[in-house]
């Protein structure tokens, strides 16, 4: 089998599958953490891998930047291939002060000004949810690793470069009490609860809106390894 944009045949995608944004994150997490990889997808380049991890069958893919690409991808992984978890390890801009870049955010809500869920299934609030179960399991991999992380809403943005400065920043932060932007968390969650599946999202700060601070691409692609190890301990 295969879908348009997965050439995966069923039974090659684990359980649990740890989704970056960017498909050459995939690849650094596969040849990095991953004991015998092997790839199943490079459809549009978006590679895929499954391998194992201190003996537990892993997979992970690239789910391209935004919500319709996310959407596409994780929709067809859990419905076409049986795939219970996705974990989104991605990068994300802080607006809260108490951020600095390379630390590790757990999503515990998605604020949204996005029509995707609305136009997917009708649902018309603005925030969607992580599985909890999974959130748990995040918390305590990240306890054991000794590796600190901060909880709270995220804003899932359609807009990576907005005009007229800063000053919306205000209303993301006061009244819907986001911590960071970043532009797929509230797709993944809704598709994870319309088909009954879980999703959580980990993010690392690659800059932020509050000192400036930023990252480099490179080590946007390769050094933001503490969400992907906890993403790898808290998978079953
Ligand atoms: O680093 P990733 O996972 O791609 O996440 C963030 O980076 C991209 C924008 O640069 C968007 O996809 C955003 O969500
Ligand atoms: O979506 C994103 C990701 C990183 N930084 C941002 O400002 N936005």
């Amino acid at each position: 089998m295969s879908t348009p944009h997965n050439s995966a045949e069923k039974g090659q995608i684990a359980k649990t599958v740890l989704m970056p944004g960017d498909p050459l994150r995939a690849k650094f997490i596969a040849e990095t953490f991953l004991e015998n990889p092997v790839q199943f997808n490079a459809v549009r380049n978006m590679f895929g891998y499954t391998g194992t991890y201190k003996g537990k069958t892993i997979s992970v893919m690239g789910s391209g930047m935004g919500m319709p690409s996310i959407g596409i991808y994780s929709y067809e992984l859990f419905s076409q291939y049986g795939v219970e978890n996705i974990i989104r390890i991605g990068s994300a801009g802080a607006y809260s002060p108490d951020l600095k870049v390379f630390d590790v955010v757990l999503a515990d809500s998605a604020y949204s000004e996005s029509s995707y869920a609305k136009v997917q299934s009708g649902y018309d609030q603005d925030k969607t949810y992580p599985s909890e179960t999974l959130n748990q399991r995040i918390k305590d991999a990240a306890e054991k690793l000794g590796m600190p992380l901060h909880i709270g809403c995220i804003h899932s943005s359609d807009v990576f470069y907005r005009e007229g400065g800063n000053d919306y920043i205000k209303e993301l932060t006061d009244v819907h009490h986001c911590l960071a932007v970043e532009m797929e968390s509230f797709a993944l969650f809704h598709n994870a609860r319309v088909l009954g599946k879980n999703a959580a999202c980990l993010i690392t700060v690659s800059d932020s809106f509050v000192t400036s601070e930023v990252t480099t691409p490179e080590q946007r692609q390769t050094s933001f390894t503490k969400m992907m190890e906890i993403a790898l301990e808290a998978a079953e």
